[in-house]
């Protein structure tokens, strides 16, 4: 499973993606069953997948878990959006919504515009402070308010389940601290080598090469064996 931002990218912080990362995933598909898990809306993980070459119907895990889809049939698996939260938010704190907001169906999604750490510190004393319940993370790419109990490691296990696949032969490749659950719940949890920190530390493997062409560097070495 390939996180987007940050992975699949030249570089953490940029949106270009790395040709080197692409054309791995192109040599790989066929070999194995490779797939999308991000924070980004569903449309926008179909739209790369197809545009890689994994196809819109490989498995996608979108708005950091809220969303599956399998086979083209996407699925919810929040119960409860926190988008209404999440313009609340950004009345009160003057924050910008991300480009994607409309097409966003549970999580909230803020852009950048400070100290991300700062960021999240404030928009977590305004939820507590307003009563409600909401995680709150940084991607790197956005700031996310998401529902309660939700993260891309339950829908990962959920799509093993329904992929009858052992999570334990599951590869996960990100960068960022919206990937750490991910990177703990399969056999593969690998960081690339710009990624943060707490990831690195966690991680079954860490690349040499940063983003996309440490995800290249993973392919090559541990599913093609070059
Ligand atoms: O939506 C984002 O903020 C970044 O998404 P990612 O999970 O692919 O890094």
């Amino acid at each position: 499973m390939l996180d987007i931002d940050g992975t699949l990218t030249r570089d953490r912080g940029v949106d270009e993606l790395e040709p080197e990362a692409v054309r791995a995933v192109q040599e790989a598909r066929g070999r194995v069953l490779i797939g999308i898990a991000t924070g980004n809306a569903m449309i926008v993980a179909k739209s790369l997948a197809r545009y890689i070459g994994i196809g819109a119907s490989a498995p996608i895990i979108a708005e950091n878990g809220c969303l599956i889809s399998i086979g083209g049939r996407e699925e919810p698996l929040c119960s409860r959006s926190v988008k209404e939260l999440g313009v609340e938010l950004a009345r009160r704190l003057g924050l910008s919504l991300s480009y994607q907001f409309n097409c966003r169906s549970f999580d909230a999604a803020f852009e950048i515009t400070g100290d991300e750490d700062e960021m999240v510190r404030r928009i977590r004393s305004a939820i507590k402070e307003m009563g409600e319940e909401a995680q709150v993370e940084s991607s790197g790419y956005a700031i996310h308010v998401m529902p309660p109990g939700v993260s891309k490691s339950t829908a990962i296990l959920e799509v093993c389940r329904r992929l009858g696949v052992d999570c334990g032969d599951v590869a996960y490749i990100g960068d960022g601290r919206t990937d750490v659950e991910a990177v703990k719940a399969v056999g593969w949890g690998v960081a690339v080598a710009n990624a943060v920190p707490e990831l690195r530390g966690v991680a079954r493997i860490v690349t040499k090469s940063p983003s996309g062409r440490g995800v290249a560097e993973f392919i090559r070495e541990h599913v093609l064996g070059r």
